[in-house]
């Protein structure tokens, strides 16, 4: 068997066009598990209401951050294919959840190059219903119907690997060498509560209260929320953060539905109302910089804080093609390739 791994991430509108916004967030937003209601009610929310005024908004946003060379999430996770790609000793190639470079043309590039064995390989590091669960499931689909006689292996959620961690941690301590902040956020892309307890495998563990993500439970390893705050302690520990100086919000929520708390944008506002004045962000639910980390964060979250009397507002980067995050992803899948776990 010949071996290749498919890179997948969540994926971009082909332009920041209105009408190339529409399209996308038509099929991101029509997907089950990110609108997770019955589909008459997806179509009436998505098609009747959220597709009529999103898409300008949205691709007024997606202005304010695009390239010359396109999207940066597509061009960083172009970047990052193209150096594990060189380094590692199978295939490697990149797929989109949502738009181009899509799943089958991921798998029809690795079928070209004789790969019959694939590593299917979210690139999130929580797992979520609406990211790593409907990659692997629509990735299933497209096996069985163009290439049946493939075999596919995917990459759990990696919020706890030691080598992410410790890449994480490395990454934030160098962008915030030098840089005075009173506080640390680390700030997760949000997802709505029903997400978290429809994800829960024992069916009663995910309480979203103060304790059920800190008690352990099996439901843990389907918990986006539990994982979040555990890449979270984990890196405060490496870095040796003091209590209090660091903490975890949500961003990005949509709809009236309750997501996941503290709200990002509230929580830079109680900073600044509460007198602080130098604030760092990290947003470590995201591997590449992108829509939410660039404008939402970098632009809208320093708006907020100095809107409210905060004076410097310092965003990480994500990893995007970091040299010693390249050398992890591209160990991980040679490890894999050649047979050995990709635990630590
Ligand atoms: C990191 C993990 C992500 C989760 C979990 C997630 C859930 C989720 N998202 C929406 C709605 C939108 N998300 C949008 C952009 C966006 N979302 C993620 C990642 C996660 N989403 C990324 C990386 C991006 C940026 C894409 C880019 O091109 O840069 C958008 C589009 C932008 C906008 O209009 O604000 C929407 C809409 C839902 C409903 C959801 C549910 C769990
Ligand atoms: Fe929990
Ligand atoms: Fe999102």
């Amino acid at each position: 068997m010949s071996k290749g791994a498919l890179l997948v991430n969540l994926g971009s509108p082909d332009s920041t066009d209105p009408k190339d916004v529409k399209k996308y967030l038509g099929e991101f937003l029509m997907d089950e598990r990110v609108i997770d209601v019955p589909y008459w009610a997806r179509t009436l929310l998505v098609k009747g209401i959220i597709l009529n005024t999103r898409p300008k908004k949205s691709a007024e946003a997606y202005q304010k951050i695009w390239w010359d060379e396109g999207s940066p999430l597509i061009v960083l996770s172009e970047r990052l294919q193209s150096k594990i790609d060189k380094i590692t000793s199978v295939p490697v190639a990149l797929a989109m959840r949502y738009g181009s470079p899509n799943i089958l043309s991921g798998l029809q590039e690795l079928h070209d190059k004789g790969v019959d064995e694939v590593l299917i390989f979210p690139l999130y590091p929580q797992f979520a219903m609406a990211t790593t669960e409907t990659i692997l499931v629509l990735a299933e689909e497209l096996r069985k119907e163009h290439f049946p006689e493939m075999k596919f292996t995917s990459v759990p959620a990696f919020y706890n690997h030691p080598d992410y961690i410790r890449t994480l941690a490395n990454s934030i301590s160098e962008e915030l060498k030098g840089v005075d902040f009173e506080h640390l956020l680390f700030s997760y892309h949000g997802v709505p509560e029903r997400h978290i307890r429809k994800s829960d495998i024992t069916n009663s563990h995910c309480k979203i209260d103060g304790s059920c993500c800190k008690t352990a439970s099996t439901a843990h390893q389907f918990c986006y929320r539990h994982q979040c705050y555990e890449t979270t302690r984990l890196v405060a520990e490496y870095l040796e953060l003091k209590e209090n100086t660091y903490s975890v919000s949500f961003q990005s929520r949509l709809g009236f539905d309750p997501w996941l708390q503290p709200y990002t944008d509230r929580t830079i506002e109680r900073f600044g109302n509460q007198g602080m004045k130098k604030l760092a962000i990290v947003t470590p639910a995201f591997v590449s910089d992108c829509l939410e980390t660039l404008e939402e964060i970098a632009m809208e979250g320093e708006e907020i804080f100095h809107e409210v009397g905060g004076k410097e507002f310092t965003v990480v980067p994500c990893l995007n093609d970091r040299h010693d995050w390249v050398n992890v992803l591209g160990r991980w899948i040679d490890e894999w390739a050649y047979q050995k776990p990709v635990e630590a």
